[in-house]
């Protein structure tokens, strides 16, 4: 049987799409949206019409017919705790992303876009690994100030289908094994996979700094900036996500443009750049404590993951407590697809949303 999966990715500047029969990718495209044309739209929500039109110009171009599709897989957004996994999208959902959600993020029209284009051709819309894939356990939840418990936001996606990949090459089950995954992109979020569960996270405003991301900070120099009256709640957001991190110290959010920096002899690029590696390398070790230091393996990925300069300095830091694979950059479009083809060949099950139970459909 084969199964045609249109798979859509919004991220903050482009919508990716592709479309697979089965395993197979037909048609891969990355949407861009000048800053310009971004800036006419107070929120993200508002760029559901155009992003949309986006999407099915591109299909028709490739004279994908809409009759032949299977299923559509959006990124699932900033939703209130999920489940990891595929999730039908339904009404709830959708109010709760365009009303309502956790934080204002692109991915969160990815379920908005599948389900108004699955609407009219009678198919299932799903979203897969939530970026709010939540599977922590009780005692990690606790922040150490009671009534703020900890949030799981993470790049549960691409951590996950790594990690999937990861024990399939080894010729072992996902469930089998305890893996450390660093994504490491724009954001840099850190997972401790046991047995098949994401039981905790190092996010990214709790540990390493990231090309735009503050991560921790220490709270009380952060809450005498907050109050000083110099900064609006808007302004102090981006200090810590968008201008924070690497950009915050050199201006740049491309770490290749920090290693040409460092080429050149600049001590205080070449000091940053020790700093995320040295901090990525403390997030390891942070993680490594939560399944005792039984770690099979540690896995580097995402765009960064590219620069062995990087994956080098957090290797001979982390070694010792397992080994290190590297798995550089990331493929989140097939990562939907195959999670959604794995729910068609019912190797899967997609759960239901609902605001206050997760059931299994
Ligand atoms: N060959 C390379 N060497 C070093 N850094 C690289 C290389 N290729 C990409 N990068 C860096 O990877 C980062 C972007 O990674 P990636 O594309 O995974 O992030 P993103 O998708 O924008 O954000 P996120 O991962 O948070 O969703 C940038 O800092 C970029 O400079
Ligand atoms: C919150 C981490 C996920 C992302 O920024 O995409």
């Amino acid at each position: 049987m084969i199964y045609r999966i249109l798979a859509i990715n919004p991220g903050s500047t482009s919508t990716k799409i592709a479309v697979y029969d089965n395993e197979k990718q037909l048609l891969v495209k990355s949407i861009e949206h000048k800053v310009k044309e971004l800036e006419k739209y107070d929120t993200v929500q508002e760029q559901f019409e155009m992003r949309k039109e986006g999407v099915l110009k591109v299909l028709k171009e490739n004279d994908i017919e809409l009759d032949s599709l299977s299923a559509i897989v959006g990124r699932g957004g900033l939703l209130p705790p999920v489940k990891s996994g595929a999730y039908l999208v339904n009404d709830e959902m959708i109010e709760r992303l365009i009303n309502r959600p956790v934080l204002e993020h692109a991915s969160n029209l990815g379920a908005i876009i599948s389900y108004e284009i699955s609407k009219n051709l009678g198919i299932n819309a799903y979203i897969y690994d939530s970026v709010s894939v939540d599977e922590l356990t009780d005692v990690a939840r606790l922040s150490g100030v009671n009534g703020m418990d900890r949030e799981c936001l993470s790049h549960a996606l691409n951590s996950r289908a790594m990690a999937i990949k990861y024990a399939k090459d080894n010729n072992k089950r996902y469930d089998e094994l305890n893996l450390i995954v660093a994504h490491l992109g724009g954001g840099i979020t850190l997972s401790i996979h046991e047995n098949g569960k994401m039981v905790d996270i190092v996010s990214d405003d709790e540990g390493p700094f990231s090309p735009d991301r503050s991560g921790k900070v220490p709270c009380k120099k952060l809450i005498d900036r907050c109050f000083s009256g110099n900064y609006t709640h808007k302004e102090m957001l981006k200090i810590i996500r968008g201008n924070g991190g690497i950009y915050s110290y050199l201006g740049t959010v491309d770490v290749r443009e920090v290693e040409k920096m460092i080429n050149e002899g600049n001590k205080n690029a070449k000091l940053v750049h020790e700093a995320m590696t040295y901090q990525i390398a403390k997030g390891i070790g942070e993680l490594a404590t939560v399944v005792l230091g039984k770690v099979d393996a540690i896995i580097l990925t995402g765009g960064i993951a590219y620069s062995s300069l990087i994956t080098e300095n957090i290797r001979k830091r982390v070694e010792f407590i397992s080994d290190v694979c590297v798995m550089p950059g990331e493929n989140e479009l097939e990562a939907l697809s195959k999670g959604i083809l794995r729910v068609l060949n019912k190797e899967e099950e997609a759960s239901v949303y609902r605001e206050s139970i997760l059931t299994k459909s």
